[in-house]
């Protein structure tokens, strides 16, 4: 059955499945997006919180569904999910379902909730170098897809939430296709055939592009723009982003970016060493040089305190 609905439901209303009757109340709305709304819920009965995302049309959530039930076999993530104190709170795919509202039905999954904001409001409030770090787990969130034959395919910061403490997780499995399909879902400024750098075809490089575009518009969004806006479709090219890696914002990471624009990487898996070896490092210096750098207040305070000192020994040498 296809349905399409467009309602808000307010904090406080309790959905109930229509197949398995589990009741989840409604805490507030998390996102809305072409898919779907997705709110958090806590399942009645109980403390979990969890993320329930309702589609407006029942085809484009099946898509989602089913690459979440196969990430969910997946031995890697069965292992992860091992790890974990609630094997539930943290699996993919909680729950599908329906529910009925004003006579119609609407289709519905729960799935884990990721408590974190997305990447380029994380970046925000810290340091440029903290890129150096939540890009390594992002990529290693990738190569976790990459090893199971999928490829994320819609890489964009509001699909990259970051935790506090700068742990990375990959949410809206929308756009995710099996390596050597085509590529099901993509934002423009982020895809590879829009840039005439390559097929839309679902490879590791795709995603690794990506990411080098996502790296881009973090690290030097006015100039991303700028080449994003100016150029007619035939005209873009790759010339147009390897021409932003010489502004001193992109310089650590110009190295690395320059291999992911051009698709030099073998796989995710020597992505990963080439940023452990040439990207980290340089962020980690830049960020201890920072927090060595001593503060002039307590350079001013110091040299307050020598006076003193001085002016104290000469006090008693005198009298
Ligand atoms: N598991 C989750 N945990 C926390 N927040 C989430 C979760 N899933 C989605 N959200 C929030 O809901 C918003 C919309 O979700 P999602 O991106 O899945 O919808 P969509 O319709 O597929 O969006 P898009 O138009 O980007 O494809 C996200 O931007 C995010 O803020």
């Amino acid at each position: 059955m296809t349905t399409s609905f467009k309602t808000t439901f307010s904090p406080g209303t309790i959905i109930v499945g229509k197949w398995r009757r589990s009741r989840y109340y409604i805490h507030r709305m998390l996102g809305q997006g072409a898919n779907g709304m997705v709110y958090l819920v806590q399942k009645v009965g109980t403390r979990q919180l969890y993320a329930l995302k309702m589609g407006y049309e029942t085809v484009d959530l099946q898509s989602e569904i089913n690459v979440l039930h196969s990430l969910q076999g997946q031995k890697h993530y069965k292992t992860s999910r091992k790890q974990g104190h609630d094997q539930h709170a943290s699996s993919f795919l909680v729950e599908v379902d329906d529910f009925t509202s004003d006579n119609k039905e609407i289709p519905f999954y729960v799935m884990r909730y990721v408590k974190g904001v997305p990447i380029h409001a994380f970046l925000e409030k810290k340091e440029r170098e903290w890129l150096g770090f939540v890009g390594l787990s992002l990529l290693e969130k990738l190569q976790q897809l990459h090893d199971g034959g999928w490829v994320f395919g819609d890489l964009k910061p509001d699909n990259v939430l970051v935790s506090e403490y700068g742990h990375v997780e990959l949410i809206d499995y929308g756009g995710v296709s099996s390596i050597g399909r085509s590529i099901k879902q993509f934002t423009e400024r982020y895809d590879r055939g829009y840039w005439n750098a390559g097929s839309r075809t679902a490879d590791e490089g795709y995603d690794l592009f990506s990411f080098a575009l996502l790296c881009l518009n973090l690290l030097y969004d006015e100039g991303f723009k700028k080449v994003t806006n100016q150029q007619l479709p035939q005209a873009r090219s790759t010339q147009d982003l390897l021409g932003l890696l010489g502004h001193p914002n992109v310089h650590p990471y110009a190295k690395w970016l320059r291999k992911a624009i051009l698709h030099e990487f073998a796989d995710t898996t020597e992505a990963i060493t080439s940023w452990k070896r040439d990207v980290y490092p340089a962020a980690v210096k830049l960020k201890s040089k920072q927090t060595h750098v001593t503060p002039r207040w307590l350079k001013s305070a110091f040299a307050f305190s020598i006076i003193m000192l001085c002016c104290a020994i000469y006090f008693v040498v005198r009298f």
